[in-house]
């Protein structure tokens, strides 16, 4: 016999209906209470159902890791940021990293007496040939660089001393040739940049290129293959190999006295002033650590690798989960991410991007603004003087300012957390101690005093203008001739600190406090607090 189908069966046939149908003797009053309790369970359900719901996205929300980008200029800071990321959250990777970290600080060192040696040819040269015309400070580019905020002095002359110290630092040339091939792959992936925005002058062709690596490629493994080497000789804590035959670590100790002459001789420093050269604010200045950097059994300490200086090209990621329990001095006991760490309610994915910043690379960062939770910009303040490498008639100032005008007007940015970082404040300090005069380049300074904390906060405040506040404003710099004023309409939340990040003290406990703000704003996203 066929079973009844649904359509056929009656209430009295179904026993869920019947169990729910109303008694057949109920009264009118009964009537209207059943429904109103009816009505009331309905409401409770949906609220149920609602949060129900609002958790599991919450939840989604919560399993997808925190995104955080570092923007800025070319020699920002960013990859020193990461690896401050990378010493605090991964310190074991850190560590693994020293052998190669040893030789871009080794590159770096050889880097910075090159530029020595070669002002001291162009010296001799121009002192063979004394034509004004081909005199440095006379060359075709002078007039775009900015005005000098220091006296320039007179070219000194060298005496054969100079040269024969030129003749025996030499091999160092060999030292740089090596570890160049070592580090980069056959490819040869090197971006031709000047080397310095402050000087001019006509240098051999290797000396006006900085060493970039991409991030794809495996340079670190030319010196992590060391790791599984295991000979005596070998420091196998920190993966470094001392009586590694291609190791230059032998010539640049032999080189010390020579080099460390040449940095400390006074005629040098003058000509280094006469071409308005700083090497000390420059990036990967080891020189005043010559005798440690170039000790036999030279280990880089964290600061040395955070100051070690290798140009990013393509983008790099580092990965880590925020521990729970992890130490923040800075956290107060009842905060949110004390309770969520205590309750281990969070071990969340962070990942962090870092992109190159020099101009023909900064098409390649808008892919990486979908889905972000932060970004940290980085806008280095001590540069007030300097133009940009790929652009010598932009005040690097100038770049900075408007590259954050773009990000922050940026219509794929406007739900981003942006934090500002006012970088290279420990060089800022030096310059203006050094009598370098901030408002020869700022014209909008005025006569307000040349001290750090009256200079920073005027850019902070310059800075500020673009995110939380109405209005124009205006900053002249005379190098462009250009009076940047822009107009702001926008009211967002602006996160600023000053910073010097190749200080690893100070910058752990931004970091941390940068961590704690992203990770709040994550959960306000996710409707958790
Ligand atoms: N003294 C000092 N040096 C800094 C500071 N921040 C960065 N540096 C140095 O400046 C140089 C450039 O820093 P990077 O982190 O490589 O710059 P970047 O933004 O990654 O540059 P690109 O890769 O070219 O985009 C490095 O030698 C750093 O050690 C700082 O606050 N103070
Ligand atoms: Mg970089």
């Amino acid at each position: 016999m066929p079973r009844p189908s649904l359509t056929m069966m009656s209430s009295d046939d179904d026993p869920l209906a019947r169990a729910i149908a109303p008694p057949p003797d109920e009264s009118p009053d009964q009537r209207a209470a059943r429904l109103q309790a009816e009505k009331e369970a309905k409401l409770r359900s949906d609220a149920i159902d609602a949060e129900i719901n609002r958790q599991r996205q919450a939840e989604k929300k919560e399993q997808r890791p925190i995104k955080v980008l570092l923007l800025g200029q070319s020699e920002s800071g960013k990859s020193t940021t990461l690896k401050n990321f990378q010493l605090i959250n991964s310190p074991k990777a850190f560590k693994a990293e020293r052998a190669s970290w040893r030789a871009v600080i080794q590159l770096n060192v050889v880097r910075s007496i090159r530029t020595i040696l070669d002002l001291m040819s162009a010296a001799q040269a121009s002192s063979a040939y004394p034509s004004p015309a081909s005199s440095p400070i006379d060359s075709p580019s002078e007039s775009s660089r900015p005005p000098s905020p220091f006296p320039t002095e007179a070219s000194p002359t060298l005496t054969s001393d100079h040269l024969k110290l030129r003749l025996r630092l030499g091999p160092l040339l060999q030292v740089e040739e090596s570890l160049w091939r070592r580090l980069s792959p056959s490819s040869g992936e090197y971006e031709a940049t000047h080397l310095s925005p402050v000087t001019n002058l006509p240098l051999p062709a290797r000396a006006t290129k900085e060493i970039s690596i991409h991030s794809s490629s495996a340079w670190k493994n030319a010196f992590g293959r060391l790791l599984s080497n295991n000979r005596g000789s070998m420091d196998s804590e920190q993966g470094i190999d001392f009586d590694d035959p291609k190791d230059p670590g032998l010539i640049l100790h032999n080189c010390y006295e020579d080099m460390n002459k040449l940095w400390n001789d006074e005629t040098v420093r003058t000509l280094l002033r006469a071409n308005r050269i700083r090497l000390e604010d420059q990036s990967g200045f080891f020189l005043d650590d010559l005798k440690r950097v170039t000790a036999l059994k030279y280990i880089p300490s964290d600061e040395d690798i955070l100051k070690a200086r290798l140009k990013t090209i393509g983008v790099s990621e580092h990965r880590f989960v925020l521990k729970s329990g992890t130490g923040n001095p800075s956290t107060s006991p009842g905060s949110l991410l004390t309770k969520v760490r205590e309750g281990n309610l969070l071990s969340r994915d962070w990942r962090v991007y870092d992109v190159g910043g020099a101009r023909s690379l900064r098409a390649a960062w808008a892919p990486y603004f979908d889905d972000l939770d932060a970004i940290i910009f980085l806008a280095p303040l001590s540069p007030f003087d300097q133009n940009l490498t790929e652009d010598p008639e932009v005040n690097r100032l100038e770049d900075s300012l408007l590259l954050w005008k773009a990000i922050v007007t940026h219509p794929l940015l406007t739900k981003t957390n942006l934090i500002l970082f006012l970088n290279k404040c420990d060089i800022l300090k030096a310059k203006l101690n050094a009598g370098i005069q901030f408002n020869r380049t700022v014209l909008s300074y005025g006569d307000r005093p040349n001290t750090f904390e009256a200079t920073s906060n005027y850019m902070k405040k310059k800075f500020g203008l673009y995110v939380s506040a109405r209005g124009s404003f205006y900053l002249l710099i005379p190098s462009t001739a250009a009076i940047v004023k822009q107009s702001s309409n926008s009211t967002r939340p602006f996160y600023c600190h000053f910073t010097s990040v190749t200080d690893v003290k100070s910058t752990f406990q931004i970091l941390e406090n940068v961590k704690d703000l992203i990770v709040r704003q994550n959960l306000t996203d996710s409707h958790l607090v």
